[in-house]
């Protein structure tokens, strides 16, 4: 192996092995000197978009859960002389540049360390240099800073170069006041559009149910949502307080309960755990995988989960896109995060897509961090793939104008290009203002936006995807969102840096792939917790808060409904104020995923004539409960086997959970609850739970 890899340039930079050729690694390729010059400690990791980079650092110790394929340099005496020649080379070339403090530092960087510091003085990044002292003084810090420019470089599909080329483009477009969608005309677009409970939601649901053993579920997880004001992992969050099920325990719970039912489906030829990934970031990943190692992976097999982390990206201090030094810190670059949109080309990277088309897998479903109702649409969406044969599916909502959700929009430009693509929230208004359309991002006849809310819960078809990624290495059309301290746009208020949403991955596609989306009822699929109280009390009336508060009684509403529509009577809502929002309560439903994962599931479960009262509570955890002529006036909790049937009718009667108001401000309170405004108080309830198998009945 060793005599089919050429060495050039103190890297691998140019492979001759038919094996090992650019852009087909799916597994990471490192490399490891054993000379007192490379040290033991060194690998090389090489992302197969950018296999051409000299991405050295020595904080690459970590190997994570992946393949490193290690490649000894000394093994090969041709590779030791053409290091030694090429280093030579180099720091040649470097004495003519323009940083004579760098040039004073040499003696301490590895070649390829040098290669790197060079590469960024020809991308007009010398102040990065231009106060160092002499080599002798703060070295381990300068050595730092080049290991982070080795990572900033190598977790960027085409490296730093790249980043800082693109960078100076957007920033010039920025200021020149350019706008993306330039030439473009925004339109209403048709997509598929599900009503909750009819036959056809039923056929697609029973479709999609089919599909999902050949499905991969991501989760991108990286966000610290500042927003929101919390202090933990959002998906640590309980989803609702009646139970206190947190949001990764649900996902998990809903992924296991839909492959079991699609298994069961294909009789027999189940083979596979349906794989779950979550992106995390430095902000959310040891939190998250300490959350899952606490809970035993919630049930899930801990090979199942695989955790990607996002690096963030280097921030920019000017208009040339001079990389912003951290203010804390000299010997370091300031980073920010670089949006959702890095879930592409790292599982691009990783190597998983590859994996998973090689196992036959069809489709990957991305989801983000708080949305309760995030299952109660994904098997019919999976259907409207499958049956449509879409590409690409996003989910979406009815949106209300000016909510805090992107528009799908169809673009059509003069040149006959044309999209059906996300608009952002914050673009959607400018863009409609500018195209004839004076009122802007305003409600129409039905009391919604025309243009469906995306929920950022997309479904791809793996080969397509697989296909696209070869050609982009993952990289998403990015965008920069400076801001500046004057009308002149020569200087930023703050630093800026690059961003990428992962919903933006259809930009880049030929007008022949099949992009399409599928808009459920507005009460089914989407209530996330991204908006803290005082920001929801703000929201203008009518529009959905995206609050804790609403997090949680949008459940009790999406579950009611249901019910209502499976034949059960339940109460109207009432109207209540928590936390300065209006929110209808509902008596607060709640089953566990193994109970039902579609309609279908809930129907089966739910016969003959039964009522709920406003003021009761229902929690179903076991698998086979069948309520059948069941009055409830107060809290029922019933739980059994799996092997158990339990048939639960009859009168429940008691004082039941009360909601109670709490105050947001109580210091006393723990966060999780002063961010919904309110507490259950748990008085009195009915608790049955049953251990053996066989049936049973509850008639009180
Ligand atoms: O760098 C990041 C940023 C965010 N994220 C994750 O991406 C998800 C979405 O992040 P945010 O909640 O900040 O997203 P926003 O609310 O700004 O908008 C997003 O959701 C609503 C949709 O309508 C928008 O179109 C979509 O961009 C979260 O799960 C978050 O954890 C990352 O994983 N990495
Ligand atoms: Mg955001």
């Amino acid at each position: 192996m060793y005599a089919q890899i050429c060495v050039s340039s103190l890297c691998l930079q140019t492979w001759s092995s038919p094996k090992i050729g650019c852009g087909e690694v799916s597994s990471e390729v490192g490399c490891r000197g054993k000379g007192t010059d490379w040290g033991n400690h060194s690998v090389l990791r090489h992302r197969p978009s950018h296999l051409h980079d000299c991405s050295y650092h020595p904080l690459l110790e970590r190997k994570e859960n992946r393949d490193l394929l290690f490649i000894d340099l000394m093994a090969s005496s041709a590779a030791d002389n053409n290091n030694d020649k090429l280093a030579n080379v180099q720091i040649n070339e470097l004495s003519a540049s323009a940083s004579p403090n760098l040039q004073k530092n040499l003696s301490i960087f590895y070649p390829d360390q040098a290669e790197l510091a060079k590469m960024l003085l020809e991308r007009g990044q010398s102040h990065l240099f231009e106060d160092w002292p002499d080599a002798g003084v703060d070295d381990d810090e300068k050595k730092a800073l080049l290991g982070q420019v080795a990572l900033l470089n190598s977790s960027y599909p085409g490296g730093l170069a790249s980043y800082i080329k693109t960078a100076r483009e957007l920033l010039a477009d920025s200021k020149a006041g350019k706008n993306p969608f330039d030439g473009f005309i925004p339109s209403v677009p048709s997509g598929e559009v599900l009503t909750f409970g009819d036959d056809n939601f039923i056929k697609y649901e029973e479709a999609g149910v089919r599909q999902v053993q050949n499905a991969a579920f991501v989760l991108v997880a990286g966000g610290l949502g500042e927003r929101l004001g919390y202090n933990g992992i959002k998906v640590a969050l309980p989803m609702e307080t009646t139970t206190g099920t947190c949001f990764l325990q649900h996902y998990i719970e809903s992924i296991l309960c839909l492959s079991e039912a699609s298994c069961g489906q294909a009789q027999g030829q189940c083979r596979r755990d349906v794989p779950f990934v979550i992106m995390t970031s430095d902000d959310t990943h040891a939190r998250t995988l300490q959350l899952l190692e606490s809970n035993a992976y919630f049930g899930m097999k801990s090979t199942q989960v695989k955790l990607l982390k996002q690096e963030k990206v280097a921030c920019l201090a000017d208009n040339d896109a001079r990389l912003a030094i951290d203010p804390k810190n000299k010997y370091r670059i300031q980073t920010k995060p670089h949006g959702h949109g890095d879930v592409h080309s790292l599982l691009y990277s990783s190597g998983l897509l590859r994996e998973w088309k090689d196992a036959g897998l069809r489709w990957v479903v991305f989801f983000q961090d708080t949305n309760g109702l995030l299952f109660k649409a994904i098997p019919a969406a999976l259907g409207v793939s499958a049956t449509k044969e879409y590409h690409v599916n996003s989910l979406s909502v009815p949106r209300k104008a000016k909510e805090a959700i992107g528009g799908i929009t169809r673009l059509t430009h003069a040149d006959g290009r044309e999209m059906v693509i996300n608009v952002e929230y914050n673009q959607l208004d400018p863009l409609l203002r500018a195209t004839g359309h004076p009122d802007g991002d305003a409600n129409c006849e039905t009391g919604y936006s025309p243009y469906p809310g995306n929920i950022n819960q997309l479904i791809l078809e793996v080969g397509p995807y697989m296909d696209e990624l070869s050609k982009t290495g993952g990289a998403i059309k990015e965008f920069v969102n400076p801001k500046y301290k004057d009308s002149t746009k020569t200087a930023f208020k703050s630093s800026t840096r690059l961003e990428c949403m992962m919903q933006d991955y259809p930009k880049t596609l030929p007008p022949s792939a099949r992009v399409g989306f599928t808009v459920t009822d507005p009460w089914l699929a989407y209530a996330p917790v991204k908006n803290n109280p005082d920001d929801a009390a703000k929201v203008p009336k009518g529009n959905p808060y995206h609050s804790a508060t609403s997090g949680e009684t949008s459940i009790y509403r999406s579950n009611s409904m249901t019910l209502r529509k499976a034949g059960v009577k339940i109460d109207d809502p009432v109207l209540q104020v928590f936390n300065g929002q209006e929110v209808e309560v509902w008596s607060r439903v709640v089953w566990k995923p193994k109970w039902a994962v579609t309609f279908a599931d809930v129907k089966r479960k739910v016969s003959g004539s039964s009522s709920i009262s406003q003021k009761s509570t229902l929690v179903i955890k076991g698998r086979n409960i069948l309520i059948e002529d069941l009055s409830l006036d107060g809290t029922l909790v019933i739980d059994s086997v799996d092997d158990a049937e339990v048939k639960v009718g009859g009168s429940v009667q008691n004082n039941g959970w009360k909601i109670e108001s709490v105050d947001k401000d109580s210091t006393a309170l723990p966060e999780e609850v002063r961010i919904r405004g309110f507490k259950i108080n748990k008085v009195e309830q009915l608790e049955k739970s049953y251990s053996e198998p066989g049936k049973h009945s509850l008639k009180p």
